[in-house]
């Protein structure tokens, strides 16, 4: 990512000055700049002093890390070489929390730290991402023109970048990003999984995902794009010819470890941040989970090994199999859908707890393009209409409060129940659009189970509950009744008196 940023800017006519731990991947991007034209634009510098006396002042220091400790320890390294004025944009996947400490710490010293997600993957760092920076606004200001112009641009030829908020917002936001983009690529992964139990080659569902792309509720879907795309890739031969050769997508195996082995911790830190805001974010926690147990292919062999072959997915038998992609395609649309809900609840409460001053608009504008999240029937039809009102109340970040959603989820719902069904009836491996059938049922329901579930933790706890037709108004509040369900008794009315000690 940093290699890419370090081009970009370069071709941008900025001077870089290149700092990593290793001498061959800056002789890498020094190659590739010299390739390009960039000449003289791009040098490299083995420590800290020299590469601060390289910079101009007030210095822009680029950060592309990994998340923790590393960025610490770098920032630590600089801080007796940088001067009051000068900008630290950390253009990483950090944690909100070591952002905000960042910013704090700096304060005192005038360095002026911004948190900045930047979205759409490796190839996106070097054509132009979407970035959403957060943090000090004089900084932001005196960055804002030359992110302008390094950032992807939207199909109006718009910049996708804006300042999102105070503090560690920027990086809040990326975050919720990721946990979005892992509720779409697990429906459409599990999708592609119907779909290939159909008995649909892997070039023939490339061709499905093309269409989902080209019109209709997935339209413009970045992750619906590279999955058809990615569908006809094949290896090389000797001779450099694709002719005959496997596809790439026929020898990937199923496990996605990221969240297990630390690289990244945006799935983790989104959900973690959604229980933590009281969201109930089903689609987004099914995601992840389903991401975990695919990491731990060793378990999944030995537990299939005690259940004698697992319950491994049925070949799917479908009479008119248009209609069923179909449904199918809206079933996904609605679990992505679901995914954006869920994502917007969460920034929505944390902005609110941590007072960010979160623009929306922004975030619109930076989800248009060259993020992984995008999705431009969503971003015109269901967050335009939201996101740049312009006045915003928290409760318009609940998507599914406008009636334009609701109508989308109501049309697209039955395709969902189908889809799921027919999963379930064949043990399809399908636990994102399950859950995401789950949730509407949640939380448009208004005579939940969850009246047993209430009544049973009165029992033994004394919880305490509210009787019906005793509606909260302004938002959830403790129960006003305890029943005596059974009268307490003495351990000696329980165990009797000759129980052992
Ligand atoms: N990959 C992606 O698609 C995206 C990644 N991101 C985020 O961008 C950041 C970078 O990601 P990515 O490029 O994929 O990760 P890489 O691991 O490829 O790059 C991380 C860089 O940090 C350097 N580094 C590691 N440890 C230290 C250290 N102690 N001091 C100084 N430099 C160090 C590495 O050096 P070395 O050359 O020695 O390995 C490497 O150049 C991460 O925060 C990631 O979450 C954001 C959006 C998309
Ligand atoms: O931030 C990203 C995209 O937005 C990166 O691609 C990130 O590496 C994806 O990893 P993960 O799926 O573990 O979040």
């Amino acid at each position: 990512m940093g290699g890419g940023i370090a081009l970009l800017l370069a071709e941008n006519g900025v001077h870089v000055s290149l700092s990593d731990p290793s001498e061959e991947t800056m002789d890498g991007i020094m190659q590739k700049a010299k390739k390009a034209g960039y000449n003289g634009l791009v040098e490299k510098y083995k420590d800290h002093k020299s590469l601060c006396r390289s910079l101009s002042k007030p210095r822009l220091l680029v950060f592309s890390l990994p998340h923790g400790n590393v960025g610490d320890k770098v920032l630590e390294g600089l801080m007796p070489y940088l001067d009051r004025g000068d900008i630290v944009l950390d253009c990483g996947n950090e944690h909100f929390t070591n952002t905000e400490r960042r910013q704090e710490h700096c304060k005192g010293t005038g360095v002026r730290y911004i948190g900045s997600g930047v979205s759409g993957g490796y190839q996106a760092a070097r054509a132009g991402p979407s970035i959403c920076p957060g943090g000090d606004e004089s900084a932001l200001k005196d960055v804002m023109p030359l992110l302008e112009k390094i950032a992807a641009k939207d199909e109006d030829g718009n910049p996708c970048v804006g300042v999102i908020g105070r503090g560690g917002a920027g990086h809040y936001v990326k975050m919720v990003h990721n946990g979005i983009e892992h509720g779409m690529m697990s429906a459409i992964c599990e999708a592609w999984g119907i779909m290939r139990k159909m008995g649909m080659g892997y070039e023939d569902v490339g061709k499905v995902l093309q269409k989902w792309n080209d019109s209709g509720e997935l339209k413009g879907t970045f992750l619906i794009s590279i999955g058809a795309d990615l569908s006809h890739k094949r290896y090389p031969g000797t001779d450099g010819s694709t002719k005959g050769q496997p596809l790439v997508i026929s020898e990937v195996l199923d496990k996605v470890v990221q969240d297990v082995t630390g690289e990244e911790g945006t799935g983790i830190w989104s959900n973690t941040e959604a229980i933590e805001r009281h969201v109930p974010a089903i689609t987004l926690n099914a995601a992840h989970a389903f991401r975990l147990a695919s990491a731990y292919r060793g378990d999944r062999i030995k537990a299939n090994e005690l259940t004698r072959g697992g319950f491994a997915p049925q070949e799917l038998e479908i009479d008119n199999k248009n209609a069923f992609i179909e449904k199918l395609r809206r079933a996904t649309y609605l679990a992505c859908l679901a995914s954006y809900i869920q994502g917007m609840q969460v920034i929505a409460r944390a902005d609110q707890e941590h007072e960010w001053h979160i623009n929306y608009a922004n975030i619109w504008k930076i989800w248009r393009g060259g993020c992984i999240i995008q999705a431009d029937y969503i971003s015109d039809k269901i967050l335009k209409p939201i996101l740049l009102k312009p006045s915003l109340s928290p409760a318009d970040m609940h998507l599914l409060f406008h009636q334009h959603v609701a109508e989308e989820v109501l049309k697209s719902y039955p395709s969902l129940r189908r889809i799921v069904s027919k999963a379930v009836e064949t043990d399809q491996v399908a636990p994102t659009l399950s859950a995401s059938l789950e949730y509407f049922k949640m939380v448009t329901g208004t005579d939940l189970p969850t009246s047993f579930y209430e009544a049973e933790l009165d029992y033994f706890g004394a919880h305490m509950f509210d009787k019906k037709g005793e509606e909260d108004t302004d938002g959830p509040t403790e129960g006003r009744h305890h029943f005596e369900w059974k009268p307490v008794q003495t351990q000696r009315q329980v165990y009797g008196a000759s129980s052992k000690v």
